[in-house]
């Protein structure tokens, strides 16, 4: 990549990985673009923590803040890409396993729209680390004071009840705060617990500049700033949402298979957990046994929710302000309309989406089929369900008394889109063995 300051062209050689700082609540992750022995560009992430790392077990700190500095790295390495990386400082095998995997896979999606299947090959110059002192394994221990990462949409709303439900001690936590987070937490009454991530500038004036762009793993961030909160404040469990759905991928290409969720998925939960070090808290994705349609379904019931969650993702926008509103425009707003409208009144499911009928939008339509997974369309790079999950809604819908005799589901397009009896089991079934949960929280997502 060709780097530019000022009227200068440079050509990147290499992007590398510097050793993070951190001082008190505040951590520093540094990276930096070099042309030969040259620097060209240095960058600087920051996040502020809701609690101080001071009196952390230096030996399991130091650890999660190598992997958040790894995981964050992405964000800059792609504006540069295809380049090698470097780690100055070296790399013990966990954590080079950790890099090569999350730029493999979190940069999928990534490498697909720019076309670019070299970031696959992306090699890591880094001396090899001898693993670090640990504190010794704990024996398995119940969880007990539980973080609850908080993304203002519909499934965390879902955990957050169910395991408050069942009795356990719960806080909220979310990288920055917009509306729909704060204002899930108020609904919950439970205490909030917010870092604030602050990407470098410098990455916006590349962007302008017409760096390559695309898709990051951000939820490899999240599951990173959620644990080192959770060591601030004493939790020992941090708590996802990622459901059974995000393990899916979108598109077949260069010999795999691209997954826009992919830091979601179950790989990634499994490399995580193999990654963090000994006395780190437990990372579970508590939804991970159960669908989307599942967890639409339960979310119906949680009416005092439904005025506040936004699954919208232009909600979230790093420069656009806070906005609160659904879009009805988006993959996101279609499948979440699509997907609760089988479990709630008509207008109760209109009033979440601002009095808007998804389904009466004639500019929607392609969109619908795309979920639906019709023949030639991509499922989108977005967090939605399945293909399977859609049509079993639909089959719902049909079914449904005051949808049945919508226009959208006597379409020509829509005449195939059935689901066999199997099917609908097969969409609310508890995916027995295919999630990473201790006994005390398998119970409560059998529950869902
Ligand atoms: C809100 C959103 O969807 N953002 C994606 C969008 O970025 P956009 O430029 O429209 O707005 P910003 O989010 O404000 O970002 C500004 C630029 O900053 C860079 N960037 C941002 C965050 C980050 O962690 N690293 C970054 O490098 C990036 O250059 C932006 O241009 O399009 C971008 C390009 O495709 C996406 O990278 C933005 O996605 C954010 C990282 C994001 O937070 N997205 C989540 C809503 C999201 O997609 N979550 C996934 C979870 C799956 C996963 O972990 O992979 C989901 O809901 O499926
Ligand atoms: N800003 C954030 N801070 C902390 N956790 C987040 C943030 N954004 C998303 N997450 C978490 O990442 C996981 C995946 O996010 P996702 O958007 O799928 O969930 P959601 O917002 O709860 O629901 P929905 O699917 O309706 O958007 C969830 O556990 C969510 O809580």
């Amino acid at each position: 990549m060709v780097s530019m300051r000022s009227d200068e062209r440079v050509e990147v050689t290499e992007f590398a990985i510097a050793a993070p700082v951190v001082e008190g609540a505040t951590v520093s992750l540094r990276y930096a673009a070099r042309a030969g022995e040259r620097t060209v560009e240095e960058l600087t992430e920051v996040v502020e923590l809701p609690g101080t790392l001071d009196h952390v077990d230096p030996r399991v700190r130091d650890q999660v803040l190598r992997l958040l500095a790894l995981a964050a790295s992405l964000s800059y390495f792609k504006a540069f890409a295809p380049v090698p990386m470097a780690v100055p400082g070296g790399l013990t095998a966990r954590e080079r396993r950790f890099l090569e995997e999350l730029t493999r896979h979190g940069l999928g999606e990534f490498a697909y729209v720019n076309q670019m299947p070299e970031v696959f090959a992306t090699t890591v110059h880094a001396d090899e680390l001898p693993e670090p002192a640990a504190p010794a394994p704990a024996p398995d221990a119940d969880p007990q004071r539980l973080l609850v990462a908080v993304g203002g949409g519909k499934d965390s709303i879902v955990s957050i009840e169910a395991v408050r439900g069942a009795g356990f001690d719960v806080g909220l936590f979310s990288v920055n705060s917009y509306t729909p987070i704060t204002d899930t937490a108020a609904v919950a009454g439970i205490d909030l617990h917010s870092a604030r991530r602050r990407l470098d500038p410098t990455l916006f004036r590349l962007n302008e500049a017409g760096a390559p762009n695309g898709h990051v793993p951000v939820t490899a961030v999240n599951s990173l700033v959620a644990v080192l909160t959770a060591l601030a404040l004493g939790y020992d469990t941090v708590v996802f949402s990622n459901e059974a759905s995000s393990s899916f991928g979108n598109v077949d290409w260069h010999g795999r298979t691209i997954n826009h969720q992919w830091s979601k998925s179950l790989e990634f939960e499994r490399l995580l957990r193999a990654s963090l070090p000994a006395g780190a808290p437990t990372y579970v994705s508590l939804l991970r046994p159960v669908t989307e349609l599942r967890i639409a379904r339960r979310f119906a019931d949680h009416t005092a929710y439904h005025r506040v969650f936004t699954s919208c993702n232009r909600a979230f926008k790093l420069r656009e302000g806070d906005r609160t509103t659904w879009c009805a425009d988006c993959p996101k707003c279609r499948f979440v309309f699509l997907c609760l409208a089988p479990f709630l009144p008509r207008e109760a499911l209109l009033a979440i989406f601002g009095g808007r009928d998804m389904f009466a939008d004639e500019t929607q339509l392609t969109g619908f089929l795309e979920l639906l997974g019709a023949e030639g369309l991509l499922k989108p790079f977005e967090c939605v369900g399945e293909p399977d999950e859609c049509r079993v809604a639909v089959a719902l819908l049909r079914e449904h008394p005051e949808w049945r005799d919508h226009p959208f589901l006597a379409r020509p397009e829509l005449a195939e889109v059935t689901a066999t009896p199997a099917e609908r089991e097969g969409v609310f079934a508890f995916r027995e063995g295919e999630h990473l949960l201790p006994p005390a929280l398998e119970t409560v997502a059998r529950a869902v």
